[in-house]
């Protein structure tokens, strides 16, 4: 199905979210649509899938025009699209969530939607158990069962926001695989992202877009500096990690064994020196998490001595916790780091000291527009988090964290945020490394985990690698250890589930 969108204009107040936007998807292509951080990407294909109203512009489908309204009307007219968190509903099963949206859904015959459901996942190579709870799935796999699922209510164009966050490199390589064999029958892919890697491996066609508007429309292939060049408007070169270990111990872990009801790991004896960056690497779920979560103070160790700059901190409170400097930059933003509904402001207040009785929003409003400036926040003081992309909410996330620390945990610290933000969170934590502050980051992207940590630790299924010095390291030999094969050079200890 050919898919255009003509003149589309939308505005969230005074910012212009897409500017007289035109795009046209070849059916049968793979489109990329690439632009940085808060440059309206997802507020087009949101405009095109029925989540946002557009203020003016056109929508046709193989030539003639429609209106769609809601998502109903979306998936009427066969597109669909896969959100970077999926929709679907966690304690109901894979074939439960298999027949969300169907017409008559509960009066058909589960044997006729098993046999249906069994038939796609075969197609595309996906093992889905249709009894398993959504729960128990990780990422790629709810992506999986979305996709079944969409392409079962009939979806001719499918949109992709971002979907190779968060997913292990085998289940990229099916849904590259999937995207394609569903271009090759003739469907429509658009696919959001910020990895020019990605968009070069997958795509047919790229569109950039920049502050609401499109600034580039290009085959690929396409050299990666007129791709970056258009989405930013200049250059980017990535800054060097210099070497800011120093000798004394930020950070000691003892014979600590953490566990939760799912599982059981054992953390290996670890010294973390004052500047260093160690990076935790493994496929989701294996105990990474856990870890940053024992070091934040969120978590009990269930055996074991944690100190803190030589101070046993094993059985303090998150209070102490957050007294010896110790920051934690949680994954979910907005679950966990931010409040919804609160403004910038408001979190800035909340994180100033209270002077007495009163807070003071005055001298809070001067530190905020001083972060907004600092942090190159694309906000107003006033703006509700949930309002700002993506990024611009984890330069927010960042903004809060006191200074100095000691030690900062960052679980995913770049997932979804554009290269010139990638690159510039990086220069924040060096510059914190330079003043002595201990990092330990969780990433699903190898290359960064290779860039910036001086020692890695792997996590894999039920196995945790002792630190390893990054210098050991290449990009494969890291995928093969996620993938269980430790070998002998890199002992792994036990780990029980
Ligand atoms: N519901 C909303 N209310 C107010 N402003 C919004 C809303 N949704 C988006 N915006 C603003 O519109 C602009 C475009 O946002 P959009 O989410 O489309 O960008 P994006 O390119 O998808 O960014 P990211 O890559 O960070 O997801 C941003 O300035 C954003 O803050």
């Amino acid at each position: 199905m050919k898919v255009e969108l003509q003149h589309i204009s939308k505005r969230f107040g005074t910012v212009r979210a897409n500017d007289d936007v035109s795009l046209t998807v070849e059916a049968g292509s793979i489109h990329g649509l690439l632009g940085e951080n808060g440059a309206g990407k997802s507020t087009l294909v949101k405009v095109l899938s029925g989540f946002i109203s557009r203020d003016r512009g056109t929508l046709l489908l193989d030539g003639q025009a429609v209106e769609i309204k809601t998502p109903a009307d979306a998936i009427a007219f066969g597109i669909g699209m896969l959100h970077q968190d999926p929709l679907d509903f966690p304690p109901l099963s894979v074939l439960d969530n298999f027949l969300v949206g169907k017409s008559g859904s509960l009066f058909m015959h589960r044997r006729q939607a098993l046999r249906e459901f069994r038939q796609l996942a075969v197609q595309f190579n996906f093992a889905l158990n249709p009894n398993e709870k959504v729960s128990n799935l990780t990422v790629g796999e709810r992506q999986q069962l979305e996709i079944l699922r969409l392409l079962s209510l009939g979806v001719q164009t499918l949109i992709l926001d971002e979907p190779t966050t968060g997913i292990s490199a085998s289940q990229q390589d099916e849904l590259f695989a999937a995207a394609k064999q569903l271009a090759a029958q003739g469907k429509s892919i658009i696919f959001v992202s910020h990895k020019l890697e990605d968009v070069d491996e997958l795509c047919d066609r790229v569109t950039i877009m920049r502050q609401g508007q499109v600034v580039g429309n290009l085959e690929i292939p396409c050299p990666d500096e007129t791709l970056v060049g258009l989405m930013f408007g200049r250059e980017l070169a990535p800054p060097v990690k210099p070497n800011t270990c120093q000798d004394a111990a930020a950070l000691a872990l003892n014979n600590i064994r953490l566990s939760t009801d799912r599982l059981s790991v054992k953390i290996p004896n670890l010294t973390v020196h004052q500047g260093e960056v160690i990076g935790l690497a493994g496929l989701e779920g294996s105990g990474q998490q856990l870890l940053l979560l024992l070091c934040a103070g969120l978590l009990k160790a269930s055996s074991g001595k944690m100190r803190v700059n030589d101070v046993d901190m094993t059985a303090k409170s998150y209070r102490e916790y957050l007294a010896a400097g110790i920051g934690y930059s949680p994954a979910d933003r907005l679950r966990d780091g931010l409040i919804r509904g609160l403004s910038i402001h408001e979190h800035v207040a909340l994180r100033t000291p209270p002077n007495g009785w009163f807070v003071d929003w005055k001298g809070t409003l001067e530190k905020t527009q001083h972060a907004i400036a600092m942090f190159n926040i694309r906000g107003k003081p006033q703006t509700h988090v949930e309002r700002l992309s993506g990024g611009n909410q984890q330069r927010t996330q960042l903004a809060l964290l006191p200074v100095p620390l000691n030690l900062l945990l960052m679980e995913h610290p770049t997932r979804g945020l554009d290269i010139e933000s990638v690159l510039w969170v990086w220069q924040q934590l060096i510059a914190r490394c330079e003043g002595g502050t201990a990092i330990i980051f969780t990433s699903s992207d190898l290359d960064e985990i290779m860039q910036y940590s001086d020692r890695v630790i792997v996590f894999s299924g039920d196995q945790v690698s002792e630190p390893i010095d990054a210098t050991e390291l290449t990009v494969d030999r890291l995928g093969q250890m996620i993938g269980g094969k430790f070998g002998d050079r890199h002992q792994a200890l036990s780990v029980s589930t």
